[in-house]
């Protein structure tokens, strides 16, 4: 294959894409604005996956590919393809070809683009019919921001980077789990996050989306605490304190109960009063996404029924998901790296099998694995 180099790196990814240049580099890779010369030059992102090191890379790439294959809505980025680069030495290197989109929420913010209240309710339409979607089908993102939502020039907008997301217990309609994993931008963590640390569920994502809606409106991040301690500071100075009896009900952690106790009582206020925004409406939403107790906090469904919605709402686009997403992996300790490479070549292939193209014969990808 021929290889071209972008940021230094070796992109090998057939004839079929005319790769132009590189517009991203994130922690897991780096993607290329490239054409796609067997669909009318259009254009698309490809994504180069850095090399899979562990265990907990491979379920991180094994979780993105699986979710975003898997969803199939407007506002889920969506994988087009993948490209398998295989090496005689070790596992061959991943592109994943999605839409392109030429900025993200977060450009936005920070450029001088003034959005109008049509604007930003537009948005904020897209983002809770994808996230009643993706919930719908028993997954949390858990890193929604600004940075992590692609839009194009006609507003259109949708959720990237899924490799944090999870499936929820739906017996329990919540899920546990070692917090030291828990790597989110703090500025858009739920307060049940931060502060009980145990059990947490859908409402994480309603808070970050609410987090960054605020943004939209003010073009300034809400919550931009420096540290933990002055995080939770802020929670209370912008949204009150919750009663004892309320923090009860989402505080699990005991060391966050003690020093819970030694901050003073502040009477609950509304998110919207600081942030500037002239629609009443969007306010009104505004509030209710940030609501500090998770179980008071509005559901992605009540979102789309709320009247800040009303004259742009289209209930036949409010879907949700029908397939099955299967996740087994994510539950079993004993799952070796090899294990989930071949997963990943497993869910490669689905994508190639759906494209019509050549699968990769995972038997030899494997027994070469284990040779090294
Ligand atoms: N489909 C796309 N179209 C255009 N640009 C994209 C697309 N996907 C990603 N990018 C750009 O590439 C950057 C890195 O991509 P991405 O966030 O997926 O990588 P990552 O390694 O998972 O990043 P992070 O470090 O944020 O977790 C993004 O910040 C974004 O600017």
């Amino acid at each position: 294959m021929k290889s071209n180099l972008f940021g230094g790196i070796p992109f090998n990814c057939g004839e079929r894409y005319r790769l132009i240049k590189l517009v991203g580099t994130g922690a897991y890779g780096s993607v290329v604005l490239s054409f796609d010369q067997q669909n009318q030059n259009m254009k698309v992102a490809i994504k180069k996956l850095n090399q899979i090191e562990d265990v907990i890379d491979a379920k991180r790439i094994l979780r993105e590919i699986k979710i975003q294959r898997s969803m199939n809505h407007q506002n889920i980025l969506k994988i087009y393809d993948i490209i398998y680069d295989k090496k005689t030495d070790r596992f061959g290197d991943i592109y994943i070809v999605s839409p392109y989109f030429p900025v993200d929420l977060d450009k936005i913010i920070k450029s001088s683009q003034e959005l109008t209240v049509t604007q930003v309710q537009f948005i904020m339409y897209q983002l809770c019919k994808g996230l009643y979607y993706l919930h719908s089908s028993g997954s949390i993102h858990r890193d929604i921001k600004p940075g992590n939502i692609l839009a194009n020039e006609k507003c259109e907008v949708c959720y990237c980077d899924f490799g944090f997301a999870r499936k929820y217990d739906e017996l329990h309609d919540q899920f546990e789990e070692n917090m030291t994993e828990y790597v989110v931008t703090r500025y858009y963590r739920a307060p049940e996050i931060m502060l009980s640390s145990q059990q947490y569920s859908k409402p994480v994502d309603i808070w970050s989306l609410g987090c960054t809606f605020a943004e939209l409106m003010s073009r300034k991040t809400l919550f931009n605490a420096p540290n933990y301690i002055q995080m939770i500071k802020m929670f209370f100075n912008i949204l009150g304190k919750p009663s004892d009896e309320e923090l009860n009900q989402f505080v699990t952690n005991e060391n966050a109960h003690s020093f819970l106790q030694t901050l003073p009582p502040k009477p609950k206020k509304p998110a919207s009063n600081s942030v500037p925004y002239p629609d009443p409406k969007a306010r009104d939403l505004l509030d209710q996404m940030l609501e500090i107790n998770p179980k008071n906090r509005i559901t992605a469904q009540k979102c789309l029924e709320h009247p800040f919605f009303e004259s742009i709402r289209n209930q036949a686009e409010e879907i949700t998901f029908a397939g099955n997403l299967e996740c087994d992996f994510e539950n079993d300790d004993s799952i070796t790296l090899n294990n989930l490479k071949q997963l990943i070549l497993i869910e490669i292939n689905q994508i190639k099998a759906k494209n019509n193209e050549a699968q990769i014969i995972i038997e030899e990808e494997m027994k070469r694995l284990n040779l090294y």
